[in-house]
């Protein structure tokens, strides 16, 4: 796995200039485009780290600020208006409310069965669609459809997963972004005891590569110190009409 640091580049490039661009637009591309390299390098730093250690390595690339702070900020005032809600799921027979808020935007017929909930696609707000259309443009990331969750401090969490409903598209690959609250985020391998904890900061965008799901459960553990909130957006490509 690799990672990268936009932050510095980002904010230098966003100085100067009273023109008002929209921050997520066609004008930013050539400042803001992570070029394809970075995500063959990552990959192969994959494989050479599992041969020295003999320890697998789950195919994922790390963008550090990916998104800049005027970016961030956008995106982080639009989630406050989104129409969270905190589902009740059933367990072992009784009904608990998940630990976080969630969300799921999409397009038509892409409406989701997530944890034994049917969700229906919502219309896609206006920034998170422009966050769509650049992982597009940067790393050839389509989705259509993202699921928001949002953790109001480090009591929320999320337990052991994998991304692997059937709707989701064969070979496709999960984009995640983080807003907020800096959040451990652990990957534990399904056949054997590794581990990873990456540690996901305001404006990271994770990419978690096919075929990552089928061998590697993540999770959001509960971090109690946390005070801040946290959101996470990842864009998904399902199979249109999979629910009829
Ligand atoms: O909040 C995160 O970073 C992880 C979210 C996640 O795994 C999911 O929505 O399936
Ligand atoms: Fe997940």
């Amino acid at each position: 796995m690799m990672t990268k640091d936009n932050n510095q580049r980002d904010q230098s490039n966003n100085q100067g200039g009273g023109q008002r661009v929209d921050l997520f637009s066609e004008l930013e591309l050539e400042f803001d485009a992570a070029s394809d390299s970075d995500l063959q390098l990552s990959l192969s730093m994959a494989e050479q780290g599992s041969k020295k250690t003999e320890q697998p390595t789950p195919p994922i690339t790390l963008v550090r600020g990916y998104l800049n702070a005027e970016q961030q900020a956008v995106l982080m005032k639009e989630a406050q208006t989104y129409p969270l809600s905190r589902p009740e799921i059933q367990v072992f027979g009784q009904f608990h409310a998940i630990p976080r808020q969630q969300v799921w935007f999409g397009d038509l017929g892409c409406d989701y069965l997530y944890s034994g909930l049917f969700i229906r696609a919502l219309p896609w707000p206006k920034y998170a669609h422009k966050l769509r259309e650049k992982l597009t443009r940067d790393y050839g990331l389509t989705s259509n459809g993202v699921l928001v969750n949002r953790y109001a401090d480090g009591k929320d969490c999320m337990g052991a997963h994998s991304d692997d409903e059937p709707e989701i598209a064969h070979g496709s690959h999960i984009a995640s972004i983080t807003l907020g609250a800096t959040r451990d985020f652990v990957l534990k391998h399904k056949h054997s005891q590794t581990k990873y904890n990456i540690s996901l900061h305001s404006g990271d965008l994770l990419i978690m590569h096919w075929p990552m799901q089928n061998d590697w459960l993540h999770s959001l553990p509960k971090r109690l110190k946390i005070k801040e909130p946290r959101w996470n957006y990842t864009f998904r490509q399902l199979i249109v009409n999979f629910h009829g």
